[in-house]
């Protein structure tokens, strides 16, 4: 674990870059530092492998003080990625990734089928081993700054706005392989953006900075959504906090319904009637695999043939314990009846959330939020 223990750097010139600065980071998880332009963020992180020594305050990796450390031996332990890769021009990707390995005495062969290794796990072909950096495009060049960075297996990862210069696709994809990838290999990771989704969506634990350097909040994403410790954390938030904290409930609370469920090899000339027993104006058509084929309203359609004959309406899914409820609300969104269709991982129908039931889960979902630290504020209220 990482230990900040009332760290303060304050630079020549007087500036106070992080104040009184106490935070944990935990082994094995993904804490973001996030706040605004010149809060103090790399200048945190650069105290962790010594790049930047504390003016007050220590710290702490697994009980050591780092500063006991020399740091060539305490930045062997560490990984650093850093924007825009920072990979050597004149170097192959092969000799980048390897690069580390090489510094540390490993045999060129071993370095370099472990670079070898690392290329693929980070997503990318082995004929891009040959390359220079730039014959790669910039999101590829950031796998490539991932992989260096991972190359001697340190326990630590700092992240330095590693995805902050790449366009919003790209970044989207290497937040995903992020999460992929940590899910094998369960580093200590800290990591800082600017980007209050960005740490929402990589952060086990985000703390929020604010200029001056005073950490503002830390806490799980969901906690920090639900309730932001004062206006500044609120403000920075930005605006559909409510909507977003739905990503982080389960949709495991929505009642599913069976019987709005239909074959496609039914008869038209029941339809109608299993609508009325069943008291809804929509039904769910599934074929024989029991694969969702969309909506229809058996009221407006003709009475003869099955329902084969007839075209059925879009619909939106979501895949019942995986999924959160946000997802089962964009689905039901998406669907003319209001209603979200649930399937099993392997894309089977198993029910269907009426609104009754999205919304029963919506209001369980507003009761169980955390109390808010402060009282609420006008929406144009600056905090
Ligand atoms: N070498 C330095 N000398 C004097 N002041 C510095 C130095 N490096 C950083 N600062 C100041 O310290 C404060 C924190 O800088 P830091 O780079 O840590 O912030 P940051 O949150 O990472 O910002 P950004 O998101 O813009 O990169 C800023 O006011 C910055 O101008």
């Amino acid at each position: 674990m990482i230990r900040f223990d009332g760290v303060t750097k304050r630079y020549a010139d007087g500036t106070v870059a992080v104040d009184h600065l106490d935070l944990e980071v935990p082994t094995g998880e993904i804490t973001v530092l996030v706040g605004p332009s010149g809060c103090g963020k790399t200048t945190s992180l650069r105290m962790i492998n010594r790049m930047i020594d504390p003016s007050e305050g220590r710290i702490m990796l697994d009980d050591v003080d780092v500063r006991t450390i020399d740091p060539p031996t305490l930045r062997r332990g560490i990984g650093y990625v850093i924007q825009q890769a920072g990979l050597f021009p004149h170097r192959t990707i092969l000799d980048n990734i390897a690069t580390v390995p090489y510094l540390l005495g490993w045999d060129r062969k071993r370095a370099r089928s472990t670079a070898l290794e690392l290329l693929e796990r980070v997503g990318l072909a082995p004929e891009m081993a040959r390359r220079y950096p730039f014959q790669l495009s910039g999101g590829q060049q950031q796998r490539v700054g991932v992989a260096r960075a991972l190359a001697a297996d340190p326990p630590v990862l700092l992240m330095d706005e590693p995805f902050s210069a790449v366009d919003p696709v790209v970044r989207a994809s290497l937040q995903d392989e992020l999460i992929r990838l940590q899910a094998e290999l369960h580093k200590t990771i800290v990591f800082v953006t600017h980007d209050i989704d960005e740490a929402i969506k990589l952060g086990d634990r985000v703390a929020v900075l604010r200029v001056g350097g005073k950490l503002a909040q830390v806490a799980d994403p969901a906690t920090l959504l639900a309730a932001p410790a004062d206006g500044f954390v609120r403000e920075f938030l930005g605006r559909d906090r409510g909507i977003r904290r739905l990503s982080f409930v389960a949709d495991t609370g929505l009642r599913l319904r069976s019987d709005l469920v239909v074959p496609v090899t039914s008869d038209l000339s029941r339809v109608a009637g299993v609508a009325a027993d069943v008291e809804s104006p929509w039904l769910a058509v599934v074929d024989e695999d029991n694969r969702p084929l969309g909506w229809v309203a058996p009221a407006d359609l003709p009475r003869a043939g099955t329902l084969r004959d007839v075209r059925p309406l879009p619909y939106g899914t979501f895949v019942r314990g995986k999924d959160s409820l946000r997802t089962a609300l964009d689905a039901a969104l998406l669907s003319p009846s209001g209603c979200a269709i649930a399937v099993n991982g392997d894309g089977r129908v198993i029910g269907v959330a009426t609104r009754e039931s999205l919304d029963e889960a919506l209001a369980l979902a507003a009761s169980e939020a955390p109390e808010p630290h402060d009282a609420p504020v006008r929406e144009d209220a600056d905090g």
